[in-house]
């Protein structure tokens, strides 16, 4: 059979998942900066208000992906709003003049990726598009960490009172959720931990998971683009072999976490700025924590990025003429988290 002549083949879609703050930006931003010769597209998902990634991907600026080819779907996780955001924002970017060659979905650190790559299963989706792969980049600093397992005297307490319960730990479940989704997995932030811990780590993803899936260490996410993309995964075809906690369900929320904006002054001390929310982030066991900062006297917005209490800042481009030189945070942390108290200690 002869191959599908271009303007008939699929196009292929790489699902990028990974929990709050794994480093999925900086992955997608380090393929659009190397890519070479393919036209990309972008679907960028967020959980909160302020549409950091999209900026930060934007501002690459680079000709592989115009910022036309960028699109934001804001409103809730993708995984719950496929049919209603994520495919027609997919038909709109077919439709365009300059079709991409490749699609990149960035889901929101709390999707869960299976229903999305389901949507590619759907008769019209799957006509045009295939899922060339499903990458799940993993914070191996808080893997190390144990920020994804159970706290064992909580599971011994539930044990003793109850056999059979299954673990309950939301952040395990989206967790493994995704990786068990994955067609290529990350251990991103091998800078952060010992080499042998990276392959610990690595040895025990490989032993959880029931396919063969390749696992490759990261900084950054610096990995060749060519790795990434081009998989030819077709993950709609073998739903099946990609578990989720969630199966059999018809509807899951993500009632186990909450998120909110907060606004802050003008600051004159970045650094003490950034100390503060560290020790905030502490107490209030935040997850996530995240948005643009004014400094006064600069002309540069400073981009404030928290994962658990490690902070990172960097200008990274100037406030331009008539925009509001606004200060917003959005936090994101597990439900119940005090908002009032996180308020008032970051008006302190
Ligand atoms: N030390 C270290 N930091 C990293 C690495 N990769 C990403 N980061 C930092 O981790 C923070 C989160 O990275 P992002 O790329 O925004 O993570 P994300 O998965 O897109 O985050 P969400 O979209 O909020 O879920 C940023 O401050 C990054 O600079 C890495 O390999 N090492």
């Amino acid at each position: 059979m002869n191959p599908p002549t271009p303007s008939l083949a699929k196009v292929p879609v790489t699902i990028v998942t990974g929990f709050l703050g794994a480093g999925k930006t900086t992955l997608i931003r380090h393929v659009l900066e190397t890519v070479r010769g393919r036209r990309l597209a972008l679907i960028v998902n967020e959980f909160g208000d302020v549409g950091v990634d999209g900026e930060i991907l934007k501002a690459c600026g680079v000709e592989s992906c115009p910022e036309e080819n960028i699109v934001e779907l804001a409103n809730g996780c993708l995984c719950c709003t496929v049919a209603d955001d994520f495919v027609p924002a997919i038909e709109a970017l077919l439709a365009h003049p300059n079709r991409p060659d490749h699609i990149i979905v960035e889901t929101s650190g709390l999707a869960l990726p299976k229903p999305l790559v389901k949507a590619f299963d759907w008769p019209p989706v799957r006509a045009r598009l295939t899922v060339d792969g499903v990458i799940a980049v993993v914070d191996a600093a808080a893997v190390s960490d144990g920020r994804f397992a159970d706290d064992p005297e909580a599971v011994q307490a539930q044990r003793a009172a109850d056999e059979a319960v299954d673990h309950d730990n939301p952040l395990e479940e989206v967790y493994e959720d995704q990786l068990l989704c994955a067609d290529l997995i990350i251990l991103n932030k091998a800078d952060l931990i010992a080499t042998d811990e990276v392959g610990r780590i690595g040895a025990e993803i490989g032993a959880a998971i029931p396919r063969a899936v390749k696992i490759v260490a990261t900084r950054d996410g610096k990995i060749d683009a060519a790795v990434l993309l081009g998989l030819g995964a077709a993950a709609e075809d073998d739903l099946a072999a990609r578990p989720s906690h969630h199966d059999g369900e018809a509807d899951h929320d993500h009632d186990d976490f909450d998120s909110f904006v907060v606004e802050l002054a003008e600051t004159v001390d970045p650094s003490a700025l950034v100390s503060r929310l560290a020790d905030i982030a502490a107490a209030h066991d935040v997850l996530r924590m995240k948005g643009f900062v004014a400094v006064a006297g600069k002309p540069m917005r400073l981009l404030v990025q928290g994962v658990g209490t490690r902070f990172r800042r960097d200008f990274d481009r100037a406030w331009a003429t008539g925009e509001a030189r606004r200060s917003r945070l959005v936090v994101i942390g597990r439900k119940g988290i005090d908002r009032a108290a996180i308020e008032a200690a970051l008006a302190a």
